[in-house]
């Protein structure tokens, strides 16, 4: 097995392939603060136990604010640019639904390097409910395909998910702190092998491998 990883540093800017690129950093403030504020009514309304009057009367009240709000709507693929602590450009795109930071579905997890690969820690609310009580499978492993995506972009751009196999070694629980890890195993031509985990108290809940394929960027 050949591992050669690409230096970071190298990644193509995705705005030279015909991508919208904006600054992590310039994004509103206020919208920011809408889309965690919209994550928490989400979480909300799956919960609530109002009387019927005070449902009527708040979903009149969203419907007025998405009407407000569908104007001027960005790009679908819109992506963002963060200078990483390292200094290296890391992009992602701002509606990615496991951790686009203008996505109020995606559960606020942030993926940094860890001298290994990547690491950053979630806590998902009932939004995220599977079995009661537990996280869904499908979100498990839709967290696992973004942190193995992430860290496959690593080791040389862009790639697409080709095969990704998960295993359920524990139940994962919501409202608890749960680590994902991931890291390169080894790139082979197209290929990147990439593995990772979820741990909460430091035990393996679900781990998954998958072959992220690198593929060719329009113009490229
Ligand atoms: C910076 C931003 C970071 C963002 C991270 C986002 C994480 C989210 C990741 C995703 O969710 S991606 C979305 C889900 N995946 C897809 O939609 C992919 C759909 N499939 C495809 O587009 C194509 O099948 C694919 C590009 C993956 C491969 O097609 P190709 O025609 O380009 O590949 P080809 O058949 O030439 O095979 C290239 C190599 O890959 C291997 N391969 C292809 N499919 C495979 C497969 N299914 N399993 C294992 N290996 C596979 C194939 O054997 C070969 O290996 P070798 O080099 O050893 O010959």
């Amino acid at each position: 097995m050949t591992v050669d990883v690409q230096p970071v540093s190298e990644l193509p800017d995705p705005a030279d392939f015909g991508f919208t690129v904006v600054e992590r950093d310039a994004l509103p403030t206020e919208l920011l603060a809408l889309v965690d504020q919209v994550r928490t009514l989400a979480d909300t309304v799956a919960h609530t136990g109002a009387d019927a009057a005070e449902l009527a009367a708040a979903s009149r009240v969203v419907a007025d604010l998405s009407e407000r709000l569908d104007v001027r709507r960005r790009p679908l693929g819109t992506m963002f640019s963060q200078v990483a602590p390292d200094g290296r450009i890391d992009y992602g795109t701002v509606a990615n639904v496991v951790n686009g930071p203008l996505n109020p579905i995606a559960p606020p997890l942030e993926l940094r390097p860890d001298g290994e690969g990547l690491s950053g820690e979630v806590t998902l609310v009932g939004l995220y409910e599977g079995p009661p009580g537990l996280v869904h499978g499908g979100w498990i492993a839709a967290m696992l395909d973004q942190a193995l995506g992430e860290v496959a972009a690593t080791a040389g751009g862009a790639s697409l998910t080709a095969n990704l196999d998960v295993n359920y070694r524990k139940p994962t629980p919501l409202n608890a702190p749960l680590t994902v890890t991931s890291r390169v195993t080894g790139v082979e031509r197209r290929k990147v092998l990439v593995s990772g985990e979820i741990r909460h108290n430091g035990e393996i809940t679900a781990e998954g491998t998958a072959v992220m394929v690198k593929i060719a960027l329009p113009g490229s």
